[in-house]
Formats: C-alpha cells, sequence, structure tokens
C-alpha cells in the first residue's frame, strides 16, 4: 500500500517575514504562480509512490504550506508542534483541526515548550530511534517530553548552523538505515553521537553545496529519493546505497528556507520493527 503524505497547497504562500536567513532578502521577491508550478510537480511526481492528501490553505498562514512542522504523526498519534514564532504559532489551530477531524489523537505539549514537529523529528529506519533536532526552533527539553509522550527512544543533535535550523534541512534517515546527513551542520557531541550509532558505510555526508541545494531536505519512499536537487556526486553514492534519486526544482520555496521534506508530512510513522532493527 501507498504511504499517505500530508501536502498544503501554496495558495496563500508568500515570503511575507523573516524568521530564518534563507528569507533574508526574499520577502516579497517570489513568484506565487512559479511556486504553484513547483509544488503541483512535486506533488505529480509524489503520486507515483504516495496517496498525498491535503490540507485547505488558510489566509495570514504563509509558511503552512511546509507540513513538515504541523506535529509528529506516529501511528493514530500526532503530537502538536508549538512554534517559537509568533508568525507560525498562527498555523496551530488549522493543523490541530484537521488531524482531530482525519482521527488522529492530538497531544499537546505544555505551553512553555517549543517543538517543530517533524521538521524536527526524524525516525531512523533501522533503529528503534527518533532522532530530534534542537538548538534553533526545538527546545532541548522537548526530547524528554517526546519520549514519554510516544514511549519512544529519543537521540537529541544539536544544531549549531542557523542556516540549517530544523534538522530535516541537514539530516535524513533513509530506508534500511542509510543516513544522508551534512556534518558541519551539527555540534561535536552529536557527531560522534551520529559516528557511535550509523556505521561509516551507512553514513552519505553532503558537502556543503549539495547541502546548500537542500539535498538533505529529501522524501525518501522504499528505494526512491525526492529532492530539490543534488550532484552528480550524491547521486552517484546514493545509487551505489540503492536508491533512486527524483529532482524537482522548489527554489521558489528554498527563498522561505524549505524544500521537499519540509513540504510533506507522512502520515503512517510506526515503530521500525525488529527485524529492520536486527
Ligand atoms: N525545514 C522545515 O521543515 N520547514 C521549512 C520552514 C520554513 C519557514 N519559513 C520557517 O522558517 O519556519
Amino acid at each position: 500500500m501507498k504511504p499517505r503524505i500530508l501536502m498544503c497547497a501554496p495558495r496563500h504562500f508568500e515570503v511575507a517575514y523573516v524568521i530564518n536567513p534563507w528569507m533574508e532578502g526574499n520577502v516579497a521577491h517570489g513568484s506565487n504562480a512559479a511556486a504553484s508550478r513547483q509544488w503541483n510537480a512535486l506533488v505529480a511526481l509524489l503520486r507515483r509512490f504516495a496517496t498525498v492528501e491535503t490540507i485547505a490553505a488558510a489566509p495570514g498562514v504563509p509558511d503552512m504550506v511546509f507540513t513538515a512542522n504541523a506535529g509528529l504523526v506516529f501511528g493514530r498519534t500526532c503530537v502538536l508542534s508549538r512554534f517559537l514564532h509568533p508568525e507560525r504559532r498562527l498555523e496551530e489551530p488549522h493543523f490541530e483541526r484537521w488531524f482531530a477531524e482525519h482521527g488522529f489523537d492530538v497531544r499537546l505539549l505544555p505551553q512553555d515548550l517549543r517543538f517543530e514537529g517533524a521538521g524536527d523529528a526524524l525516525f531512523d529506519r533501522r533503529l528503534p530511534l527518533l532522532w530530534m533536532g534542537h538548538g534553533h526552533r526545538t527546545d532541548a527539553a522537548a526530547a524528554a517530553a517526546i519520549a514519554r509522550l510516544l514511549d519512544v527512544e529519543v537521540e537529541p543533535l544539536g544544531l549549531v548552523n542557523p542556516r540549517f535550523y530544523h534538522l530535516d534541512t541537514c539530516f535524513c534517515p533513509l530506508d534500511g538505515g542509510a543516513l544522508l546527513y551534512h556534518p558541519s551542520a551539527f555540534d561535536a557531541i552529536s557527531r560522534a553521537r551520529i559516528d557511535a550509532l550509523v556505521p561509516p558505510a551507512l553514513r552519505i555526508a553532503v558537502d556543503h553545496e549539495d547541502a546548500q541545494d537542500f539535498a538533505c531536505n529529501a522524501i525518501n519512499i522504499g528505494r526512491d529519493i525526492i529532492l530539490n536537487r543534488a550532484s552528480d556526486t550524491l547521486i552517484a553514492a546514493l545509487a551505489a546505497h540503492g536508491f533512486r534519486v527524483h529532482q524537482t526544482p522548489l527554489g521558489e520555496f528554498m527563498k522561505a528556507g524549505g524544500s521537499a521534506k519540509c513540504l510533506s508530512l507522512k502520515l503512517d510513522e510506526a515503530r521500525v520493527s525488529a527485524c529492520a532493527a536486527a
């Protein structure tokens, strides 16, 4: 069965404020028509591998297209995000309503805890582990709260580069346990934890140029990887691990600091099975 993915059309998308370095200089410099074309092409590509569900776009919340930040889904539970920035906090009721109306058990974190959903929380595909980013948007303390709420083991990772402000901008666990990531986006302790948990043969380090092209901000479904752009070297490295790369330009969304993965939220996340972890 195809996995389900939640997306939000860019009807009201624009760069209307600056809350990350990618947005600087881009306020009112986007084209909504070009964004719509890029989003439609992404959807058409994704439909080959997934069932795309959509939430209605709302006015006044231009970043709502980035559904990865709606919350974290695990089974039928959705831990709703609590955004750092007031501009994005306005998205919370829209997403809360959608999840409740679609049969999810919506869980709310304490008011004072910041958590930006699947943008900062990514399940490993080999280990029974949730990797969580902190340092820019999500509070370090969210790791323990999510571990308790979902009864999962959480590995916190400290993010140090403001351009890679969400974990999904620099880190992508792949089917079978390989890891696509940009090492310099992490503090030394986190790099050591990654090295300790992911064997060298499974680590695919992404260089600065590919990272700037949002190559880590990839959607992985089975052996297929959908992303904005990757170098021939990276495509070859992924092919050596058995993955096919599909590139689709998402430059309009990069002006807001997001790309393929940020524009999507997997709705069928489940515990890694014992045999996958073996
Ligand atoms: N990295 C993501 O998961 N999402 C991209 C969010 C972009 C948005 N302009 C933000 O700064 O929150």
